[in-house]
């Protein structure tokens, strides 16, 4: 190598990772190398056995689940069939784009399918909770051009879409407090922060003058960010109690909650459960999705009150910074872990698949490592719902939990 240019700083082996001194490295003191050395310190690694020791095994068998949210691209039941045979383990309904009877056809469809080929699928309900969302788009997707000006605004009649320049929000409680409550210079960001916006003018208590900062596609009911912003709300929405109403007479198997801040956001579900007389043995399990900072601070009383928890990326990198959740991700699948509650991890997990047979290396990796921290289960979200290939984002995701849980007694988490 012409090593002329190298830059100031080369990248040098950990020291620690060779020293034999790693083993009375203080526990209490956890600082990046103590906890690199105790992980790797004293391991042999038997290389030709690792590299002849491909899990060829059936990626259908293994701990970690597979929850695999429905949508238009996996609605009927050949789709479903073919997702149970490639490894799904649930199903996830997602209420924030319920429409129609939609739900009332798959659940059933679902359950003879299950049946029918003998495997044990269960159903997962996800209630959007106080989570803004823009209106369905005209004609999708709906450009916003960096640079460009848009109106932000509650809908001035039901069934406006977004069109032209205008992003309209259904009107609701919540929704009608965050555009009432917004000031110009604060941030918007939408679709999981793919793409932002900044208010630049007050036009009238219902509508917002924002300049493009961060341009892109928008689609319909995609979810709405505004860091700077609290909004104080109930836990359950009116859109909440009504999804619910329907989704407790169906026995599902978990029911997710989004934006729980608290314990008492989940007692709200308790108590709605109670309302309705749904009984003891009957409810479904409760998994709050932790997807603000303030359920971080949370987590203890949260994680009392939950028989599981969701690590919800796609909101909490837009709430927290996304450079912030793997640290965090790490955190709230070992505090479930050591509590004995289930962990899922969810979005983005083989992102690329949404429009492409194979995804990224980047994705691979984090699907392994999340296994490696110990999660019980891995979410796919717009892979199943709306991808080119959803069995295959399955079976993708099965063969590699199935190498990643081949090893995950080598690479035991370190928190
Ligand atoms: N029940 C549904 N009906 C129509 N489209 C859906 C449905 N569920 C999911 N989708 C589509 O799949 C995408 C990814 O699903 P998901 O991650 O659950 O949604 P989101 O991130 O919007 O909450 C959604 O943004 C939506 O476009
Ligand atoms: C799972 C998530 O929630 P939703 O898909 O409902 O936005 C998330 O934000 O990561």
């Amino acid at each position: 190598f012409h090593v002329a240019h190298s830059p100031a700083r080369p990248i040098v082996a950990r020291r620690v990772a060779v020293r034999p001194t790693v083993r009375r490295v203080s526990v209490a003191r956890m600082d990046g190398a103590s906890a690199f050395a105790r992980k790797h310190g004293a391991a042999s690694f038997d290389m030709d056995a690792l590299v002849s020791a491909q899990a060829n095994a059936d990626p259908t068998a293994r701990r970690t689940k597979i929850v695999a949210t429905l949508g238009p691209a996996s609605f009927d039941e050949p789709m479903i069939r073919k997702l149970i045979a490639a490894g799904v383990n649930v199903f996830r309904l997602n209420s924030s784009h319920r429409q129609g009877g939609q739900f009332e056809a798959l659940v059933p469809m679902i359950r003879k399918a299950a049946a029918e080929m003998n495997k044990p699928v269960e159903l997962l309900g996800d209630l959007q909770g106080p989570k803004f969302r823009c209106a369905n788009v005209k004609a999708e997707p709906m450009p916003l051009a960096a640079g460009s000006t848009v109106t932000l605004a509650l809908a001035s009649s039901d069934g406006e879409l977004c069109d032209a320049g205008r992003i309209v929000l259904t009107r609701t409680k919540e929704q009608n407090a965050m555009i009432g409550g917004l000031t110009v210079g604060m941030v918007v960001k939408l679709d999981d922060g793919a793409m932002r916006l900044r208010v630049t003018k007050r036009l009238s208590p219902d509508a917002l003058e924002c300049l493009v900062e961060v341009g892109g596609g928008l689609k319909s009911r995609k979810g709405i960010n505004v860091p700077d912003l609290q909004i104080d709300c109930s836990a359950l929405t009116a859109k909440d109690i009504d999804d619910a109403t329907y989704l407790l007479t169906q026995k599902l198997d978990y029911i997710a909650l989004s934006f729980v801040q608290k314990g008492s956001d989940i007692t709200e579900l308790t108590d709605l459960m109670d309302a309705q007389g749904v009984p003891r043995g009957e409810r479904p399990r409760i998994i709050p999705k932790i997807e603000k900072p303030a359920a971080l601070r949370n987590i203890d009383e949260i994680l009392d009150l939950a028989d599981g928890l969701m690590v919800a990326r796609g909101d909490l990198g837009v709430e927290l910074g996304l450079e912030r959740v793997p640290f965090f991700q790490k955190v709230l699948i070992s505090k479930a872990n050591k509590a004995g509650k289930f962990v899922i991890t969810a979005t983005q997990m083989l992102e690329s698949m949404i429009g492409a047979e194979v995804p990224t290396r980047a994705e691979v990796s984090d699907v392994a490592n999340a296994v490696f921290d110990g999660t019980d289960a891995v979410m796919l979200s717009g892979e199943s719902a709306v991808g080119v290939n959803p069995p295959e984002a399955v079976m993708m995701m099965g063969r590699t939990i199935v190498e990643a849980e081949m090893h995950a007694g080598m690479v035991s988490p370190s928190l």
